[in-house]
């Protein structure tokens, strides 16, 4: 069994250590996570997970390394985690936003393998969207890490200069879907139901939908169009919707997200 060293255990690190857990892909004495304030995982060490704020025994102990750092903190772990790493032995894997395979190298001045992953934060309940890119690893080590994320999800292998976009579409995409929920549960109180009546039903309605989709393999209009009677109640509130620009803010969120999301590292740190 592989050792997994999780460098930076905050949302997506933790959720990501849940979901190899949960799915049985690793045991949590398998995995080492790291964190700046230990208190903050005292709650892991005591389900089995192995925790330190030494990155460099993290990353001596493993075999594959997870970046799981804000952009901003990446130069500082790098350093920290430099000389602990052996080229044929370590795999590294980056969730971090905005980074690529190519930088990480550089930093490292290490001829290593590098893997970008951007998952979400579902991947804490085995339902991610994960996206995969690497410049160069061993189609091994794809292999691996693809079977790795697809225990937690779906997975995509996409080129690396799509990652920033999968980034705005995937992993911040649960937010953008969790707002449209809230949304919908707060009409629903302005409609006459209790918050948390309201809530669950937008829950089930979005995840049914979500559903017809998966399971019908069918474009979101053709389910639409089942929805929509001739001068009904859907299509008025659809139209007024759209005319408030619905799909349109969708769009230009996602598109300034994506924008957003290649900027945030800088190579000085
Ligand atoms: N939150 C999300 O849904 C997703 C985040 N990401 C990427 O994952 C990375 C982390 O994001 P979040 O988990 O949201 O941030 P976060 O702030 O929750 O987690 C980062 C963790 O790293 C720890 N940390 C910082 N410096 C450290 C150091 N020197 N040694 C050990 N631990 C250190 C922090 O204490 C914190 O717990 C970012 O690069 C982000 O772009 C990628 C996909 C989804
Ligand atoms: O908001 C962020 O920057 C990170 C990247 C994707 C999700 N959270």
């Amino acid at each position: 069994m592989k050792k997994i060293a999780i460098i930076g255990s905050g949302n997506i690190g933790l959720s990501l250590a849940k979901g190899l857990v949960k799915t049985n892909f690793a045991k949590a004495e398998n995995i080492i996570l790291t964190r700046r304030n230990l208190a903050q995982l005292a709650s892991y060490a005591s389900e089995g997970y192995k925790t330190t704020v030494d990155n460099h025994q993290a990353v001596a102990e493993a075999d594959i390394v997870i970046l799981a750092v804000l952009p901003q903190q990446l130069n500082a772990v790098l350093d920290e985690i430099k000389s602990a790493i052996v080229d044929e032995k370590h795999l590294i894997i980056s969730v971090i936003s905005g980074v690529s395979c190519a930088e990480i190298k550089s930093k490292l001045n290490k001829n290593i393998e590098v893997i970008r992953a951007m998952p979400n934060t579902a991947i804490a309940i085995g339902q991610s969207m994960t996206c995969i890119a690497t410049d160069g690893a061993s189609a091994e080590n794809l292999n691996h890490v693809t079977k790795m994320f697809e225990t937690v999800g779906l997975v995509s292998k996409i080129q690396e200069d799509l990652m920033t976009s999968a980034t705005a579409l995937c992993a911040c995409g649960v937010a953008f879907f969790l707002r449209a929920i809230r949304a919908a549960s707060q009409g629903g109180v302005e409609i006459g139901f209790h918050a948390d009546e309201a809530l669950k039903m937008a829950i089930q309605t979005a995840k049914g939908t979500a559903d017809l989709l998966f399971i019908n393999q069918t474009h979101p209009e053709t389910e639409i169009d089942k929805v929509t009677s001739p001068k009904g109640c859907t299509i008025a509130g659809l139209n007024e919707m759209e005319h408030n620009g619905f799909s349109s803010s969708l769009i230009k969120g996602i598109k300034l997200s994506a924008l957003k999301a290649g900027n945030l590292y800088t190579k000085e740190g």
